[in-house]
């Protein structure tokens, strides 16, 4: 273990599910006190992700490549004692389901009481202190009675709160929650994120927050990762992706938000065009056409290609229209000979559809970007999805 080394380290993370290769090589750093938002659309591998550095993978999942908490412990590939080791006191999860989290016949105080009895020596009555006093702290009222209370007897919100309150107790270093508040109702949504957020400032854990909620993220995340069909397309500070994103995935994602929420569209300007995209005080929002690849066959290249209004730009076959070409071929006539394209250039043009972007960090590293054409994103992406409105 080394200072610098950051809370937990992610390199070429790759998990298959059977012949599915659903996270492909996947790194990314978590540091201390930090939370790392996880966003994409379903199917990215955001879940297995997290769930791999749990050692909670569904079966038939198998995981490979590296996952070091403090340089020292790898995750990836480790034995259950390993984890039985970890769970709770330094790594913990708060899963989307808290019914999946707590059993349905202890009463909720006596199973917060055995998670802090299965970390350290500590008396009946001092555990189920420690229990009441979790629970107070995630704000349920009367937490002496209601940790008597089985899971069923409280609200759906009431049970993610008990299941922040579990993941904490132990105050363990890193704490991943996933979809954390996707079965609850968008009022108690905020409530609960908020709570987390609270409660990780308090304990001092780094958070990876799992989310499709892109509002969430620009609210409570330090950083955040893009995915998309198991890779990387963006990463960086959450304030400087929102302001200016680089790939054209995080720019259709940002396009989709309210105008409040996505620097990148002019709010007035109300938007022509066709029914598609949310609609935000009467306008109607950009989005990114078509839908995520099947993992079993994935395009080679960029994943994103098919959608990438860049990519599509680029296809030589929609460089110039018949029209186009009719009038080009007449200047031509006109003018003098044009030296011929070189092949090497058309490859190039066409590289989105044939070559995997890799990651590449930009200025001073805090941002990485996977994408051949990052450089020819507008100053306003948003413009590219707005035939899709
Ligand atoms: N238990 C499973 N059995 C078979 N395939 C799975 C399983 N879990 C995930 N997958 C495959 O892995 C891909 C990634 O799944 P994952 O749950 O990580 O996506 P996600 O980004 O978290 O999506 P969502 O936002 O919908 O939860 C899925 O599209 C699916 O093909």
């Amino acid at each position: 273990m080394h200072p610098a080394d950051p809370l937990l380290s992610v390199r070429d993370l790759r998990i298959a599910i059977g012949p599915v290769d659903a996270v492909r090589g996947l790194s990314f750093d978590v540091r201390d006190g930090e939370v790392l938002a996880i966003v994409g659309e379903s199917g990215a591998g955001k879940s297995l992700t997290a769930r791999a550095l749990l050692g909670m993978l569904p079966r038939g999942a198998t995981a490979a490549g590296s996952a070091r908490l403090r340089g020292e412990t790898e995750l990836v590939g480790a034995r259950r004692q390993v984890y039985a080791g970890l769970w709770g006191r330094r790594i913990a999860l708060v899963p989307q389901d808290a019914l999946s989290a707590l059993s349905p016949v202890h009463p909720v105080g006596d199973q917060l009481a055995a998670a802090v009895g299965s970390v350290r020596r500590v008396s009946r009555k001092e555990a189920r202190a420690r229990a009441v006093a979790a629970l107070e702290q995630v704000g349920i009222a009367d937490a002496g009675r209601r940790a008597r209370a089985y899971p069923h007897e409280f609200s759906g919100g009431m049970r993610q709160r008990a299941v922040i309150a579990m993941a904490m107790i132990n105050e363990p270093e890193l704490v991943v929650a996933d979809e954390p508040t996707t079965a609850l109702d968008p009022g108690t949504q905020r409530h609960v994120l908020e709570l987390l957020a609270r409660r990780r400032e308090e304990t001092g854990a780094s958070l990876v927050l799992v989310t499709h909620d892109l509002a969430a993220v620009e609210e409570h995340a330090d950083r955040m990762l893009v995915m998309y069909a198991g890779r990387a397309v963006e990463s960086g500070p959450v304030d400087e992706v929102f302001a200016r994103p680089r790939a054209p995935y995080t720019a259709g994602l940002l396009a989709s938000l309210p105008p409040d929420l996505s620097p990148a569209l002019p709010a007035a300007e109300p938007l022509p065009g066709r029914a598609r995209g949310g609609r935000v005080a009467g306008r109607r929002l950009p989005s990114i056409a078509g839908a995520p690849p099947t993992l079993a066959e994935l395009p080679p290249g960029c994943a994103f290609a098919p959608r990438c209004p860049l990519a599509r730009r680029a296809e030589p076959a929609e460089l110039a229209e018949p029209a186009e070409l009719a009038e080009l071929a007449e200047l031509a006539e006109l003018a003098e000979p044009a030296e011929p394209a070189e092949p090497a250039e058309l490859a190039d043009d066409d590289r989105c559809r044939t070559e995997l972007p890799e990651p590449q960090r930009l200025g001073d590293g805090e941002r990485e970007v996977a994408c051949h054409r990052w450089s020819e994103l507008p100053d306003r992406p948003a413009e590219l999805f707005l035939e899709n409105v």
